[in-house]
């Protein structure tokens, strides 16, 4: 039915009415915060104040750091920004933080992140999962994490040391200068397929190890995906409806196969590993509550919920640490003062230790968990966590209510380059986390891990990681940085993670 004599006439008419209704949507979700009497940035058409999914300009994590820096110019304890048209509400006062993250964490138990069991079983891992159910699995996985478990893991992370050092060897042979977020990302990959998929991925050997290749893929944001995510975090019913993925399925077959045959295996021949395959098999069959004698739900793990948290410790764990020691090295291969002082506490530690590279010698470098803390604080893998309101709830002390449904961010590296709690925050300086300057602060001023009943699980595993690689690296070798490095470093855009954007080139200098 024509409402004009001319096709072209009416089509321009329909494209005018439905740019109106659509702009007239945007009005109208862009007064929720002013409603709401939250303080809030000016949102724009289409993306609201985050970045545009095909053509991004900066990281989501700068993105956020700076709407933080707005707000603590504002001097308000907290404020609110749009993702397209949905409202986020920013936490930026610390107790504020807190609150959120532990004190009133029941009204904010969930992360607001899209997953979908039906076609995606991998996605249901514990990253993502909300409610109950995750209260359940997080009980599970708990007792895997404990630093007896990592104790007991240690030698496995040793064996992959190896393979490090003698990279390292052939590396330095060459006298050329070395990609040490490569070399990182293999020795980390090495580590956590060991750990998490109970295989030996060989990927200093093996240039296209599927593990490797897979591992770097599932981090590179492509516009389709960036696209992906923007629809997922918006409008995950439509994203249920549209039975949309998140796990890329050449990745998830992978991932499943590599899971289905090692359990297969380890069950058919009796077969026993000391890693965390074993851990979660030992949960399928239910054998690790009757050995740590504790009570969960009564249900055991299935083999789809053993793959997908395989795929989680195997996703969350190889990157962070490895991004995290690359900073760090490159922090330290800056401040040629502070490497020094850190090899002078490992030639210390070790010479206690009959030299060799133990558990206990690794809890006894002090100085280096300074130096990761202040890696941590400037470059926090995860620049931001978020949380999903799961019950109406009254900010203390404002006349506000943050909705059920609506989400939270709690801006990490906004608060890790607050000049309140770190003066001079561009500064590298590892004092900032001797004893008496963390007595100093308030706690959740330095949060890389998150905080509350859903911090980070591996954390210890994490650290345990990094300090074996750097104590590897700096025994041996003092670095310092190749004139290929860009400088100044920017983060890159096309990682999920706070990352470098480009390679991280080093000179290393057999010591
Ligand atoms: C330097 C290393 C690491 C950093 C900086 C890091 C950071 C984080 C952060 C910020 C969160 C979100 C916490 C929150 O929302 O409050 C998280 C969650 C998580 N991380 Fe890590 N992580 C690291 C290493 C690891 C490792 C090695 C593993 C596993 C082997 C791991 C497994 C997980 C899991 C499973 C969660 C979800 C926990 C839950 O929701 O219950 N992470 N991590």
């Amino acid at each position: 039915m024509f409402y004009t004599d001319s096709l072209l006439t009416d089509l321009f008419g329909l494209l005018l009415a439905l740019t109106a209704i659509v702009i007239t949507y945007y009005k109208w979700s862009f007064a929720y915060w002013k409603k709401n009497n939250v303080p809030y940035l000016e949102p724009t058409i289409p993306f609201g104040n985050l970045p545009s999914p095909v053509k991004p300009t900066d990281t989501i994590g700068v993105v956020i750091k700076k709407a933080y820096e707005e707000f603590r110019r504002r001097k308000v304890p907290h404020g609110g920004i749009f993702g397209l048209t949905r409202p986020i509400y920013l936490a930026v006062d610390l107790e504020y933080v807190k609150n959120i993250l532990t004190k009133d964490f029941q009204h904010f138990v969930d992360r607001g992140v899209y997953y979908n069991e039906k076609v995606d079983p991998l996605s249901a891992h514990l990253f993502a999962i909300g409610g109950q159910k995750w209260r359940n699995l997080r009980v599970k996985l708990t007792p895997t994490f404990t630093s007896g478990k990592m104790k007991m893991m240690f030698q496995t992370l040793l064996d992959c040391e190896e393979n490090l050092h003698e990279k390292m060897e052939t590396l330095h042979k060459s006298g050329q200068a070395i990609d040490i977020k490569d070399v990182l990302g293999c020795y980390t990959t090495d580590i956590i397929g060991s750990c998490a998929f109970g295989l030996e991925c060989n990927t200093f050997k093996e240039e296209d190890s599927p593990f490797r290749k897979y591992g770097k893929k599932v981090f590179t944001s492509t516009t389709f995906r960036r696209l992906q995510f923007t629809i997922t975090i918006n409008f995950p019913k439509l994203a249920q409806f549209l039975n949309l993925r998140t796990v890329p399925k050449d990745i998830a077959d992978f991932f499943t196969k590599v899971v289905r045959d090692n359990v297969a295996y380890r069950e058919k021949n009796n077969y026993s590993r000391k890693d965390f395959m074993q851990l979660l098999i030992d949960l399928k069959n239910n054998k690790l509550a009757q050995e740590e004698g504790y009570q969960h739900d009564g249900n055991t793990l299935t083999i789809d919920e053993v793959a997908a948290q395989s795929f989680i410790f195997f996703l969350a764990g190889f990157e962070t640490s490895s991004t995290t020691m690359t900073w760090a090295l490159y922090e330290l291969a800056k401040n040629q003062d502070i490497q020094k002082k850190v090899r002078d506490e490992i030639n210390t530690v070790l010479a206690k230790h009959d030299g060799k590279v133990t558990y206990e010698a690794i809890q006894d470098m002090k100085y280096m968990s300074q130096v990761l803390d202040e890696t941590l604080r400037k470059y926090p893998p995860v620049p931001f966590v978020t949380r999903q309101c799961i019950k109406d709830y009254k900010v203390p002390d404002q006349d506000v209510i943050i909705r059920k449904g609506v989400r939270v961010f709690i801006p990490i590296l906004g608060i890790h380059y607050d000049e309140e709690y770190y003066p001079n925050p561009e500064k590298f300086d590892p004092e900032r986390f001797s004893h008496e300057n963390i007595q100093n602060r308030h706690q959740y001023a330095h949060i890389p891990f998150g905080e509350g009943p859903r911090i980070c699980i591996g954390l210890r595993f994490g650290i345990m990681q990094s300090k074996v690689g750097l104590t590897s690296l700096l025994r041996n070798y003092n670095f310092t940085l190749n004139s290929k490095t860009k400088q100044p470093m920017k983060f890159s855009v096309k990682s999920f993670i706070l990352a470098a954007d480009g390679e991280v080139w080093l000179n290393a200098q057999k010591i």
